[in-house]
């Protein structure tokens, strides 16, 4: 009898497979085209087929549900049933599930119009995030440039959508009620098969002593800099001084703060326009890099169909780079409004990364067709620009003079690595911690940007360049706030893509522990068919098991844990511990004098 039943189950799911494959193409283009070129008709468009789309899976729902497969015996089976059997926001009723992707839609179409003026000519008032406001916090080292584009990006990005983000906490925490959630914060830990954030918190306190000693470092340098009136001693770092319009990465406060100033360095963004690099050599660059690992090229199809630049027909569209798998086994797509910097090519590699994962899983059923963990997904690129931006990589792409690889050269690079990787796992940690609260309601409308900020100077050791209140809404003023986009997905990246570095420089030969000729910072896998046939196996499973054994698979070992990080950056650390100890800095901060609650 129940193998009837198992054998009727495996029918079913390949009849629901074929259906969900048709349904999620129709669905992901709309989105493509909405996303690509706003405007109301393509926002109708994707409305009305998310609607029809969410009620065809409500009916396949009651049907797959009608079998016994919490019974099943076929493990495999047992779990494609498990994943159907979780609606999502589909088991909305449609007036909610309306307000729910109206809600998004208005606080995605603010953010990718939203503009401010020109700081030093008010009449041009047309600035984008991208390019325009992320270049001027790439180049501009006045404080009062920084500040007023600062303010006025968060009082057009963020302020107007802090309605709807009400609204669409609302209706989010609605449909995971009715999944058997408390709340949308545990639907999403489930992702990562978590009932709470305390493996996340433990992540953390491993991580955090290595964050102080960088950020105490960066708070001198600025110091120095900027004066004593414009950056404190012991407090935390104002914002808009880090490089970066959200202070999430703080690369481009390098050139002026690196350890050692007459070492030979080259600006990777200098070099790249200097060698000519346009937006398409960036992206056949990297799609090098993965075939020199025997995984697959890009289709043609990818080549025809991607946007790899800002179109100059003056559309309102998302800039904001994605990756696209349009659930046909063909159609693979990225849109990414590329400019020629060392960060583009990082994250040309991090985008084509996405697109190498869905390659390699797309003849899994569709209801695999996803990353271990949404974490894995992100790892994947990033994993190979940690080799890429080797030097010894760098040399290969003649990006860094053959300058003598000594102590000074070494402590400079990883420097500039942890102002991108060290750096940003604090923002990584806390942008969720901030929605978990809201989802649970610990966080109420009144509190939002108090308890924002709080988390920023608390966790992060930043603090605003001006007084807030709630008439502001900052955390809309980031592009995954806005965009309804799940962010711990990117600490749980930041941590897992040093252990899968690990292991692929392991396989390649390119490491020994305690060799510090072949450290892990210096490893580059490039060509390596080894360590590409292990990527690739991993890759090839999508989810069809749980994360543990996909990590265990690469690295050997079923955790998360910060080993990966602290062992790549451990000379950094003994440098920066001796320098700050050195110069006196004081190492964490005090509260914040800001006026933000
Ligand atoms: C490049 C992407 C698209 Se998945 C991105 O959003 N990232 C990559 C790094 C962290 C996060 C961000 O920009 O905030
Ligand atoms: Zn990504």
């Amino acid at each position: 009898e129940r193998q009837a039943e198992e054998a009727a189950g495996r029918q079913y799911m390949r009849k629901l497979d074929e259906a969900t494959s048709q349904a999620k193409n129709r669905l992901t283009i709309a989105s493509w085209n909405y996303q690509s070129n706003i405007t109301n008709y393509n926002q109708e468009q994707m409305l009305q087929i998310s609607l029809e789309v969410a009620e065809e899976e409500k009916e396949a729902w009651k049907e797959t549900m009608s079998y016994l497969w919490h019974e099943f015996e076929d493990q495999d089976l047992k779990r494609m049933f498990k994943k159907y059997s979780e609606l999502g926001t589909s088991a909305l009723p449609e007036d909610l599930n309306q307000r729910l992707i109206q809600a998004v839609n208005n606080m995605q179409t603010n953010y990718a119009k939203a503009t401010i003026c020109d700081y030093k000519d008010r009449t041009k008032c047309d600035l984008h995030v991208e390019p325009e406001v992320t270049d001027i916090f790439a180049n501009s080292e006045d404080p009062e440039e920084l500040k007023y584009t600062w303010i006025e990006w968060h009082k057009a990005a963020g302020a107007p959508s802090r309605g709807n983000f009400t609204e669409y906490i609302a209706m989010d925490n609605e449909a995971a009620k009715l999944n058997g959630y408390d709340t949308m914060a545990e639907f999403w830990l489930n992702e990562y098969e978590m009932k709470n954030e305390d493996e996340f918190a433990t992540l953390w306190s491993q991580i955090k002593p290595l964050y102080q000693q960088i950020h105490a470092y960066v708070r001198g340098k600025l110091r120095q800099k900027y004066g004593e009136n414009v950056v404190s001693a012991k407090g935390p770092i104002p914002a808009h001084l880090l490089g970066n319009i959200w202070a999430q990465t703080w690369s481009n406060v390098e050139k002026f703060t690196k350890p050692f100033p007459d070492k030979p360095e080259v600006d990777i963004t200098a070099a790249l326009i200097a060698q000519n690099y346009t937006p398409l050599k960036m992206f056949q660059t990297a799609e090098e890099f993965f075939t020199s690992l025997t995984l697959s090229p890009m289709p043609d199809l990818f080549w025809d169909k991607s946007i790899i630049e800002k179109p100059n027909d003056g559309r309102d569209m998302v800039c904001h780079a994605s990756a696209w798998d349009f659930f046909d086994g063909e159609d693979f797509r990225i849109k990414q409004c590329t400019t020629i910097t060392s960060e583009f090519f990082t994250t040309t590699h991090h985008e084509m990364g996405h697109i190498q994962y869905y390659l390699q899983y797309k003849d899994q059923p569709v209801i695999y067709r996803a990353g271990a963990n949404a974490g894995f997904h992100e790892a994947v690129g990033d994993v190979i620009a940690l080799s890429v931006s080797s030097p010894k990589h760098l040399r290969v792409m003649g990006l860094l003079e053959d300058g003598v690889d000594d102590q000074e050269s070494n402590i400079n690079q990883l420097y500039k690595m942890g102002l991108d990787k060290i750096v940003f796992l604090p923002f990584g940690y806390l942008l969720d911690l901030f929605r978990y609260s809201v989802f649970r309601g610990i966080t109420a409308p009144r509190d939002y940007n108090c308890h924002f900020w709080q988390l920023r100077e608390s966790v992060q050791g930043v603090e605003p360049p001006a007084p807030r209140s709630e008439e502001d809404f900052d955390p809309a003023a980031k592009y995954h706030i806005s965009a309804d986009v799940e962010y711990m997905r990117y600490y749980v990246s930041y941590i897992v893509q040093f252990q899968f570095h690990r292991a692929l420089c392991l396989l390649a030969d390119q490491y020994t522990p305690g060799d510090s000729n072949k450290t892990l910072s210096n490893c580059d896998i490039y060509k390596s068919e080894t360590a590409g046939k292990a990527l690739g196996k991993m890759l090839q499973l999508g989810s069809s098991k749980p994360w543990p054994e996909a990590m265990e698979m690469l690295t050997g070992q079923r955790n998360m844990d910060a080993s990966g990080v602290l062992e790549y950056f451990q000379p950094l650390y003994d440098w920066l511990k001796a320098e700050n100890e050195r110069t006196g800095e004081f190492i964490g901060w005090e509260p914040s004098t800001v006026q933000y609650c």
